[in-house]
C-alpha cells in the first residue's frame, strides 16, 4: 500500500537524515521502523504524510505519488500520533477526538457521537469525555491521541514513539490494545520507535535502520531474531534473542503429563496410584479442576490436603495459546522445575518438565533452519502467559 522508493533527506545543513531507504510497507498490518537515536525514523514517518519533503526517491501510496495529491486530502487519509499525544490542550476530550470530522464538516452531534464511539474502542471511560487533556493521566492522554487520530476512519496510521513516554505497565497495555484494535479494524500502521522489544512485539514488519538513515535489514520479527543480517543488527537485538525467538513457536504440541495430577480430595489409594516416579511432586488440583500446588507423595495426607502446605504451582500456561517461551518461563519459575499447563477455563490439562521443554525447542529450532523464519500462528502469545498478544 505504501512505497518507498529509493528516498534520500538531506536537510537544508546537509545533515543526510535517510539515505536511499526503500520499503515495501505491507496493507493491513503494523510495520515498525526501530533504530538508534537521530537514524532517521522520524524524517521517514513525516515524508509519508508531507510533513517533511524527501530530496530525492518517490513515496507512494496506493500507488500514487503522495506529491501529486493535494496535501490536506493526503493528511486526512492519515491519523498522526505523537508521543505526549499532542493534545489541544483548551478543548475537552471529546472535542479532541471530534476535531478531525468536524474540519471534515460533520455536524457536532455527528463528530460527538463518533467520538464517544471510539473512546469505548480504545478503552476510555465515557465519563472521562468532560475532561481536559491536563485532568487525564499519561496513558489516558495516550488513549486519546490513538482515538483522534482514528477518528476520520482513516485507512493508514502513523505513529511516532507513540508509547515511549509512560511507564513500562501502562505502556504494556497500550501496546495489547493497539493490537487489539489493529485486528478489529484492519489498519495499515508504520509505527517508530527506539525500543526493540516494543518492535518485535508489535511489527508484522520491522525496518532497522541504521545512523546515517541507512536501512540495516527489513525482516519479519522472527526472522530478525534468527538471522540478523549482520553485527550491527544482532547487536541492537540484544543478547536474548535466542530466548525471544522461542515467543514465535507454539507450546501446542508438547507432551503433557497427566498421571502426577490428584484432586485435594484425593483417597491414600488414590495418591499411591498417581505416585509412579515419573516426578518426585505431585500437582494438587481443586475439585473445580484447577491448580492448588505441588507436593510431596508422602507429604500428602489423604483425605486431609491442606492446600496452605503444598509448593506454589506457579504461574499456569494455556498450550494453543501461549509460546514455548511462556511454557519454559513457566518451568523456570516453577518450585518444582515442572510447568501446569491449563486451558483457557483455568483447569490444568497437565504438566511438563523442563527437559521436555527443552527437547521441543530443540525440535522447533531444528524443523526451521535459522534462515527459515518461523511463522507466528495468528492467535500466538508472544510473551508470557499474561501477554494477550495476537500477532499479525
Ligand atoms: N530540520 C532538521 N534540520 C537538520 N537536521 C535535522 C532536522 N530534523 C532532523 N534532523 C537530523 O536528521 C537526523 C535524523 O533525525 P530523525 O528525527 O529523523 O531521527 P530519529 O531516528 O527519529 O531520532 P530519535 O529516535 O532521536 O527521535 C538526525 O541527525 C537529526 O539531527
Amino acid at each position: 500500500m505504501i512505497r518507498i522508493d529509493s528516498v534520500t533527506k538531506r536537510y537544508p545543513d546537509g545533515t543526510v537524515a535517510v539515505d536511499r531507504l526503500s520499503l515495501d510497507i505491507p496493507d493491513r498490518s503494523i510495520t515498525v521502523l526501530v533504530g538508534p537515536s537521530g537514524c532517521g525514523k522520524t524524517t521517514t514517518l513525516r515524508m509519508i504524510n508531507r510533513m517533511v519533503e524527501p530530496t530525492e526517491g518517490t513515496i507512494l501510496l496506493d500507488g500514487k505519488d503522495v506529491t501529486q495529491q493535494p496535501v490536506n486530502t493526503l493528511r486526512r487519509s492519515m491519523g498522526y500520533v505523537i508521543q505526549n499525544a499532542g493534545l489541544f490542550q483548551h478543548r475537552t476530550i471529546l472535542d479532541n477526538i471530534a476535531t478531525v470530522p468536524r474540519l471534515l464538516g460533520w455536524g457536532k452531534d455527528r463528530a460527538r457521537g463518533r467520538a464517544r464511539e471510539l473512546m469505548e474502542r480504545v478503552g476510555l471511560d465515557a465519563a472521562l469525555a468532560k475532561r481536559y487533556p491536563y485532568q487525564l493521566s499519561g496513558g489516558q492522554q495516550q488513549r486519546v491521541g490513538v482515538a483522534r487520530a482514528l477518528a476520520a476512519d482513516p485507512p493508514v496510521l502513523l505513529m511516532d514513539e507513540p508509547f515511549s513516554a509512560v511507564d513500562p505497565v501502562v505502556r504494556k497495555g497500550l501496546q495489547d490494545e493497539l493490537l487489539r484494535i489493529q485486528a478489529e479494524l484492519g489498519k495499515t500502521i508504520v509505527f517508530v520507535t527506539h525500543d526493540i522489544d516494543e518492535a518485535v512485539k508489535l511489527g508484522t514488519m520491522v525496518a532497522v535502520l541504521r545512523t546515517g538513515g541507512r536501512l540495516a535489514q527489513y525482516a519479519p520479527p522472527a526472522e530478525l531474531l534468527s538471522a540478523p543480517a549482520d553485527a550491527f543488527v544482532e547487536d541492537f537485538l540484544g543478547a536474548d534473542r535466542g530466548i525471544r525467538r522461542l515467543s514465535f513457536f507454539p507450546a501446542t504440541d508438547l507432551a503433557l503429563l497427566t498421571t502426577p495430577i490428584v484432586a485435594v480430595d484425593a483417597t491414600a489409594e488414590q495418591i499411591a496410584a498417581r505416585a509412579t516416579g515419573e516426578t518426585p511432586y505431585l500437582l494438587v488440583t481443586g475439585l473445580d479442576g484447577r491448580p492448588l500446588g505441588w507436593s510431596a507423595p508422602h507429604e500428602l495426607t489423604a483425605g486431609s490436603i491442606d492446600p496452605g502446605r503444598l509448593l506454589s504451582h506457579g504461574r499456569p500456561f494455556v498450550p494453543g495459546t501461549d509460546s514455548l517461551r511462556a511454557a519454559l518461563d513457566c518451568a523456570v519459575l516453577s518450585p518444582t522445575g515442572w510447568a501446569v499447563a491449563v486451558g483457557a477455563d483455568g483447569r490444568v490439562t497437565g504438566v511438563v518438565s523442563q527437559q521436555t521443554i527443552a527437547e521441543a525447542i530443540r525440535g522447533a529450532h531444528a524443523a526451521v533452519p535459522a534462515d527459515a523464519p518461523a511463522a507466528a500462528p495468528p492467535s500466538l502469545s508472544k510473551g508470557g502467559p499474561s501477554d494477550a498478544k495476537v500477532a499479525g
